[in-house]
């Protein structure tokens, strides 16, 4: 699929302006709809209680996180895995959910893990997988590329051998104003600091700051307010001399490695400052090369043909620019930590509830991120007031939540998870019993008329699914569209995606909701529908008595296909 970009604005992030197709646009041009009756012989026979009773043999557990390959590798590991009929990889841990809770357990909000020195090991990244992370995040700002390469082949590694479908993400550095790395020094109150742009190899004078910006000592002026790390350590500006600023500090704290940097005058941020930095930086443009050659899943902030781009939601700029933004994406990423620092703080809740809307309104999954669980860096439990951010994001029904801190250098990243993990999924319950569905018809999107369709289908199936009250939606996807548009109603019931590719599989993990399974399949629904039966069933995922709708977008002559199952009598155990 061709996307082409635009970079026409100069301030951060982020600049994507012009994409013509988003990965998840796939025409669609003509329907069928078809439903079953409640007697139906080929589902009977393919579900025999032997079957359900016996590991099959036809079921086969083969590698499923190979697509992690270099793009150019990738059609030949989808042809590869694709000719492995009779197998279906699914998430070990949703498997093991499934069989002992049932379809209704699953959780629906997905969780990202930043990895740090605090969990790049290979049984760390194992337990956060066993933990429920959905994608694995590294940010460019810190380590070096051998240090990413070394987790990504790890994560690469677990998925083969574990079963596991991890998709990564790579975060770039974006062009923003940052300190030097002093070492973990701190800061006490009334000190004055040197912050410069001049360089330094090994001997930094004390109370010096190297500053990332050219620009800096120019732009500055006496009286500023200068906010390390979003307000963490706070500073005024005293006095200018070339190069130099000297700055008191009024609020002191710990000068963490690379803090980012805002200026504010007057009570608002200083928009011109970074107005000479580059969209994407030079080590950025680098950053997305090796991020493509180790086959990352996804790229935050930077455009790259093939790999699903999120927009990080952070600049000042972005907020007037959103919608345009977030078409023109992937995704996005309410990046709360720098957004903070560019707004006024009780500004940031109503920018996320905004960013999730318009998300959802244009089916990009979205993610909430930063200081979630800050606390949890230092503490085996979260505040109070953590647990109800977590769940307001969870109740906004955004698609996915983000560690940051918590889990790349934090003392408790499993429990930060856990909280995570227990907290989505006990929201969700609350929503589901107190059906708490959406009222707000989901505006068309689609710009063609068999777009239209597919949006109708899904519209429709996620409906019936609430009205009836069905298990699951079945959604047979293969670039993974209708699978986001399913995912975009929120519907009740899970959604199990199947799709023929491993790529695809990892990249519906961002997707509230979705399940995604990997499947070969064909163009004939009916026994697309029996082998996928069969096959669950063997695995102890889907019993007698279970209902189902299947939605699919796979078909090339009758594109789209709505199918309903019922299967209470057929799978009844005699
Ligand atoms: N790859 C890494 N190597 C070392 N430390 C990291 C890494 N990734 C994250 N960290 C640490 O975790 C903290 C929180 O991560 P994050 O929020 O992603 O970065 P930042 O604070 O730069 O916005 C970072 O400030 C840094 O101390
Ligand atoms: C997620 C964010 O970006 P980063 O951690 O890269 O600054 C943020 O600012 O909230
Ligand atoms: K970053
Ligand atoms: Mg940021």
């Amino acid at each position: 699929m061709s996307q082409s970009i635009q970079f026409s604005t100069p301030s951060r992030t982020p600049h994507l302006l012009h994409l013509p197709h988003s990965r998840f646009h796939r025409p669609l041009t003509s329907l069928s709809f078809r439903q079953f009756p409640l007697k139906y012989t080929s589902i009977r026979a393919s579900s025999s209680p032997d079957l359900g009773s016996s590991s099959s043999s036809q079921v086969l557990h083969s590698p499923n996180g190979t697509g992690a390959a270099k793009p150019e590798e990738r059609s030949v590991v989808a042809t590869a895995v694709s000719t492995d009929t009779a197998a279906i990889d699914v998430d070990t841990v949703t498997e093991a959910e499934l069989k002992e809770n049932g379809f209704r357990s699953t959780r629906r909000t997905k969780l990202i893990c930043t990895i740090g020195p605090a969990t790049c090991g290979f049984e760390q990244l194992e337990a956060l997988a066993e933990g429920g992370m959905n994608v694995a995040r590294l940010n460019m700002c810190h380590g070096t590329r051998e240090w990413h390469r070394d987790v990504i082949r790890s994560v690469r590694k677990l998925n083969e051998e574990k079963g596991f479908a991890v998709a990564i993400m790579m975060d770039t550095e974006g062009s923003e104003i940052h300190m030097g790395d002093l070492g973990g020094e701190s800061s006490a109150k009334s000190e004055v600091w040197t912050f410069t742009v001049r360089a330094f190899d090994s001997s930094r004078p004390a109370r010096t700051i190297s500053v990332s910006y050219d620009g800096f000592a120019e732009d500055v002026r006496v009286g500023d307010e200068l906010l390390v790390d979003g307000g963490m350590v706070r500073f005024e500006v005293i006095e200018k001399i070339g190069p130099d600023v000297k700055c008191l500090c009024t609020d002191p704290g710990l000068l963490l490695p690379r803090a980012n940097l805002t200026f504010w005058r007057d009570g608002s941020l200083v928009r011109e400052r970074n107005a000479m930095l580059p969209t994407i930086s030079s080590k950025d443009w680098l950053d997305i090369d090796f991020g493509i050659a180790e086959g990352v899943d996804f790229i935050a902030v930077s455009f790259v043909k093939d790999i699903g781009v999120i927009a990080k939601i952070e600049s000042i700029d972005s907020l007037t620019n959103l919608e345009e933004i977030i078409i023109a994406s992937d995704g996005a990423m309410v990046a709360r930590g720098d957004l903070g620092a560019q707004i006024p703080l009780e500004q940031v809740p109503a920018a996320q509830q905004r960013i999730v809307k318009v998300c959802r309104a244009l089916n990009k999954p979205v993610i909430v991120a930063s200081q979630l669980l800050e606390s949890m860096i230092e503490y085996p439990t979260p505040t109070r007031a953590e647990v109800a951010d977590v769940s307001e994001a969870v109740r906004q029904r955004s698609d996915a939540l983000m560690l940051s801190g918590e889990s790349a250098m934090g003392q408790f990243p499993d429990k930060a998870l856990t909280v995570l993990r227990s907290v989505s999924l006990r929201i969700e319950r609350w929503w589901r019993e107190e059906k708490r569905y959406e009222s707000t018809p989901l505006q068309p999107i689609g710009s063609g008329f068999s777009d239209r369709i597919s949006e109708e289908i899904c519209n429709s199936a996620a409906k019936m699914a609430n009205n009836l009250g069905v298990d699951a939606v079945f959604v047979y996807t293969k670039d993974g569209h209708m699978a986001s548009l399913v995912s975009r109603c929120r519907p009740d019931c899970p959604i199990f995606a199947f799709t023929t590719t491993t790529s695809v599989r990892r990249r519906l993990n961002l997707k509230w909701g979705l399940i995604p399974f990997r499947l070969s399949f064909s163009e004939d629904m009916e026994s697309n529908l029996n082998k996928t039966f069969s096959l669950l069933k063997s695995r102890g995922m889907i019993k007698s008595g279970d209902l189902v709708i299947a939605v699919s977008d796979m078909l090339q002559s009758i594109q789209t296909y709505f199918y309903i199952r019922f299967l209470r009598q057929q799978w009844t155990m005699p």
